[in-house]
């Protein structure tokens, strides 16, 4: 099943951020995503005409995140967005990342 049929599910902690490995193997499915931060963290910088669309972008990728309870931070001001994901209760990756980051590309695509 691709990552954009998947769905972020709830992560209580208690489980191994994923190894770096493991990681690389997802990269090829997050086109323009990279791992940062020892590989425990993803982002991916958008680029956009000017302000405006660089906020509608953050706006939908805000919404996506409420309705997945998955949230990045975000960073954006003239012509960009910097989007950065990781599981927080695991200080590193969960496949939930992978998933999010794969639905903010879809978003971008729209
Ligand atoms: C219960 C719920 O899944 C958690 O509080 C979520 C909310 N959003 C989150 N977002 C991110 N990026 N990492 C988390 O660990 C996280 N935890």
């Amino acid at each position: 099943m691709s990552l954009t049929e998947q769905k972020c599910t709830p992560c209580q902690g208690g489980v191994e951020p994923m190894p770096r490995e493991r990681a690389e193997e997802f990269m090829d499915q997050v086109p323009g995503w990279e791992l940062t931060h020892e590989a425990t963290r993803l982002q991916r910088r958008f680029k956009f005409k000017n302000f405006a669309q660089a906020n509608a972008f953050v706006d939908r990728v805000g919404e996506l995140a409420e309705a997945e309870d998955h949230h990045p931070d975000i960073t954006f001001g003239y012509g960009y967005a910097l989007v950065e994901i990781w599981t927080h209760k695991i200080g590193g990756l969960h496949e939930n990342d992978f998933i999010f980051a794969a639905k903010t590309n879809e978003l971008f695509e729209a």
